[in-house]
């Protein structure tokens, strides 16, 4: 097997960085739904723009390389202990090279191991099988739609949908309710695994099996199959849309797998999968090591530039979008200026901060003046050139809505005039954008490259300690693009898209499978 290593590698850097066709043909049929010139279709622009970029660069789709994990069916007797030796070795150089971002926690210290090993990282599930072949599979699923994954257990009450019982159209109402808790906060439009059954575990690992099935496979069973075309027929009424701006498209695939279950326990187990969905298989030869086959790569290659990136033309053409440059040091007149829909282009530096970044502003100093500044919730991947300079690998935002605790206060205490990320935030945030004249910038998730080369340089960077991902890193941009989806004036985007999506769900109240 002296070939598994390069094979191992290849695997890592192909999934990390090259959409597979099955995903692309998804994303392309979302494309051709949207209208010109609305916010999903700009934002649609921009994620394609950020697929071709990756491939081209081989850098990651998406900063945020998750929990790999492998799938892998191997013929009795193949060496298991060998194997995930091997891929350990590749994770750590695919990690030192850039093509991953590093991962992994220690949950009690925080400590990031640099490597994305450590207890519990990556995760490797072997089965055994009658073939003469080896099949491994690799999915990279990002925090942010991780966080989005939901477990129901039957009999329930739903937002909007009423009771879910112990059956079929049960079960539908909670995968559509797992669509509209998802809103954009997991990088819509997503594509959902679902669990039928198991346990609460079992119940979770079928789940995202699920999503190691071909985005146009047809599931043998009748009953799941009529299921799964209803799901993405209607879960995409709910007009959630790109990144949850709104629009035709907020699914872009539906999976339902069905496993025995106890009779006390009646699970429903949704995965959620941002469009960034890395996932790819090969087969292997187990005398060799080397590559036999390439999976998920069969079929039509869609041009995904077509119909061509045109942001400006998008951007301008919306009767709701005008285009304004914003260069910290931001005053609280220009703040006040801002509307929801405006779209700005960011010039200058913006500081990044993200968990532990916020926690830590709670109770100490800035290490920089943030007065007037723009702090932008994301976790990058960079890596130090030969000159020991900082180079920017990857650098999409993350979920802003887990510093909904902190970011007020934060804002008022330095006085941060705008934050941006991905996804929205609450009440409290825009309660405090309205008092102290701030606004959140909404940037597309996953766009890692497409933002990556809108930074000119690294300026700075404070508080390393905290692991590469959770440091204060100072960027010099240019023309970096986002939309205001919460201004100063109380306006939100994410609570009316939230809200119309909500009054949406409710017309599935009534029973569709008997
Ligand atoms: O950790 C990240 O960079 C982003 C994360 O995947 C998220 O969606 O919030
Ligand atoms: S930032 Fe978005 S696209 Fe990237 S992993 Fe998180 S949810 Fe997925």
């Amino acid at each position: 097997m002296e070939k598994l290593f390069e094979s191992m590698y290849k695997l890592i850097v192909e999934t990390s960085t090259n959409l597979p066709k099955d995903v692309r043909r998804a994303i392309y049929e979302a494309k051709l739904k949207e209208n010109a010139g609305t916010r999903a279709a700009m934002s649609l622009a921009t994620i394609s723009e950020n697929i071709r970029m990756a491939d081209e660069n081989v850098s990651p789709i998406c900063q945020d390389t998750g929990l790999p994990t492998f799938k892998i069916k191997v013929p009795v007797g193949v060496n298991q202990l060998k194997i995930k030796e091997v891929i350990k070795e590749a994770i750590a150089k695919a990690t030192k090279d850039g093509k991953l971002r590093p991962n992994s926690v220690d949950s009690l210290t925080g400590e990031n191991s640099g490597d994305n090993l450590g207890e519990g990282t990556p995760v490797i599930k072997f089965e055994q099988w009658e073939k003469d072949y080896m099949d491994v599979r690799l999915i990279l699923k990002g925090g942010g739609c991780e966080n989005k994954n939901i477990q129901y257990s039957l009999p329930c009450e739903l937002e909007g949908l009423g009771r879910a019982g112990r059956d079929l159209d049960g079960i539908r109402k909670c995968i559509l309710h797992s669509v509209y808790q998802a809103q954009g906060q997991g990088c819509s439009a997503g594509f959902i695994g679902v669990g039928i059954g198991g346990d609460r575990t079992s119940g979770y690992e079928l789940a995202k099996e699920q999503l190691f099935r071909s985005v146009d496979d047809v599931n043998p069973n009748e009953d799941l199959r009529k299921l799964e075309e209803y799901i993405m027929e209607n879960a995409n009424k709910l007009g959630i849309g790109t990144m949850g701006f709104g629009g035709e498209t907020t699914l872009l695939g539906c999976k339902i797998g069905a496993i025995n279950r106890i009779p006390a326990s009646f699970f429903v187990s949704v995965a959620y999968n941002c469009w960034a969905f890395r996932r790819l298989g090969v087969y292997i030869d187990p005398e060799s090591g080397e590559i036999t086959k390439w999976l998920y790569q069969d079929g039509e290659d869609v041009d995904l530039s077509n119909p061509p990136a045109n942001e400006e033309a998008a951007a301008s053409s919306d009767s709701e979008s005008r285009v304004v440059t914003l260069e910290a040091p931001i005053t609280e007149k220009q703040i006040r200026e801002l509307k929801v829909g405006d779209v700005v282009r960011i010039n200058g530096i913006i500081y990044t901060g993200r968990d532990a970044i916020h926690k830590y502003l709670m109770d100490h100093d800035s290490p920089v003046d943030l007065n007037g500044q723009i702090i932008y919730h994301c976790g990058p991947v960079m890596l130090k050139d030969e000159n020991g300079n900082w180079e920017v690998k990857a650098a999409g935002p993350t979920t802003s809505i887990r510093e909904e605790p902190y970011q007020g206060d934060i804002m008022k205490k330095f006085g941060v005039r705008a934050v941006m990320g991905k996804g929205g935030m609450g009440p409290k945030t825009l309660q405090a954008l309205k008092e102290h004249g701030g606004v959140y910038l909404n940037a597309i998730g996953g766009a890692a490259q497409y933002y990556a080369e809108c930074i000119k340089s690294v300026e700075g960077v404070d508080l390393l300690e905290f692991g590469i991902p959770e440091a204060m890193w100072h960027l010099r941009v240019e023309n970096f693009t986002a939309v205001v989806t919460m201004d100063s004036h109380g306006n939100s985007l994410h609570e009316d898209v939230d809200k119309s999506s909500l009054e949406k769900l409710a017309q599935f109240k009534e029973p569709v499978f008997k």
